[in-house]
């Protein structure tokens, strides 16, 4: 990792149109603030709703039509908010590769995987299908996959779940892209193979110098394969920092009752649910997001969105963030 920065998000801010006339546009994501360096991977953790994919979209500009967007996404230095059609084009095709979640519903079963593999790269004139097919061998022995060109030769049912999606990390590679972007990739698979198929990825956006931002609502998932972890929570980054330390010392209380609320594989413990449900950017009130299910707000909390503070090398969006420290409990390592 480097101190140049691959990507910097920067106070985004997303409204959604009004679902019925007269009615008023939904917030959606709010001062989201992050960056992701060469060689650096980074979770976006939280439940559903809470604007993990939205984020993404909007550096993919994928927005769903007529969202309004406000703040900056600075991508190697240049704006991608405002980037031309021809630019997007481009940036699209080369700079970024977007993995999701369920690779069968992305590949073509009656085309073979190397037919799969070869064709956006062909299609953007990036590479000709002979060295794509080349590169992607490569690629694949890289991601360990054994007999790399007997696969290419080979279709989608042939595969398991956890081959198929080491395909879609391939197919990400192979533009040779800056920044992967990988919205909860193996959710579709046994929790086994999860970790595995994680760990291939982040060991290549390591060794390639690339950037990944993985989105996902498993906290343990994340912790163990990112380098830091962005918590989402109503559209709302409330505790950003190396995930390390945020998933066994969190500083934010919704950080601390996520991690109460997975079940451990080590011991036998009751799960804390958090009480109440989760709420989206626009249903939050004027204080900080998560205070209606927070054992700690004050009235203070339900009042006044609280800043980002920094606190021991993390972003905390928290006003009690510095006495809860020594009160909200500590997790060990899986
Ligand atoms: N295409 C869409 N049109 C309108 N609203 C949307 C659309 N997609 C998502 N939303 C809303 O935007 C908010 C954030 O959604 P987003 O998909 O980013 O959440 P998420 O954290 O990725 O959740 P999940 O894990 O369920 O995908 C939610 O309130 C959701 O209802």
């Amino acid at each position: 990792m480097t101190d140049e920065r691959l990507l910097d998000i920067e106070h985004l801010h997303v409204e959604l149109p009004a679902r019925r006339r007269g009615g008023e546009p939904r917030v959606v994501i709010h001062d989201v603030s992050l960056s992701v360096a060469p060689g650096e991977s980074v979770g976006v953790v939280g439940e559903s709703g809470s604007g993990k994919s939205m984020t993404t979209k909007a550096v993919s500009r994928l927005l769903p039509r007529g969202a309004a967007t406000t703040g900056e996404i600075i991508f190697r230095g240049s704006s991608v908010l405002g980037l031309s059609g021809r630019e997007l084009a481009q940036f699209r095709a080369r700079r970024i590769s977007t993995i999701y979640q369920d690779p069968r519903a992305h590949i073509n079963p009656l085309r073979t995987i190397g037919d799969f593999l070869a064709e956006g790269v062909v299609a953007s004139g990036a590479m000709t299908r002979t060295a794509a097919l080349e590169a992607a061998c490569a690629l694949l022995r890289d991601v360990g996959v054994p007999d790399a060109e007997r696969r290419l030769t080979q279709y989608p049912h042939q595969l398991s779940g956890g081959l198929l999606q080491r395909m879609m990390i391939v197919m990400a590679l192979l533009p040779s892209p800056d920044l992967v972007l990988a919205d909860e990739p193996t959710t579709a698979l046994d929790v086994t193979v999860q970790s595995d198929v994680m760990a291939v990825l982040a060991e290549q956006i390591r060794d390639r110098s690339l950037g990944l931002l993985f989105i996902t609502h498993d906290l343990d998932l994340a912790a163990a394969v990112t380098d830091s972890l962005a918590v989402m929570y109503a559209g709302v980054i409330v505790e950003r920092g190396p995930s390390r330390e945020v998933s066994t010392n969190p500083r934010h209380p919704y950080t601390a009752a996520l991690l109460a609320s997975r079940p451990s594989l080590s011991s036998v413990t009751r799960l804390t649910a958090i009480p109440g449900r989760p709420i989206s950017a626009f249903e939050a009130g004027p204080g900080c997001v998560f205070a209606a299910r927070c054992a700690y707000a004050t009235d203070r909390c339900r009042a006044e969105r609280p800043a980002p503070q920094l606190i021991e090398g993390r972003s905390v969006a928290c006003h009690r963030a510095e006495e809860l420290g020594s009160v909200l409990p500590k997790v060990a390592m899986a």
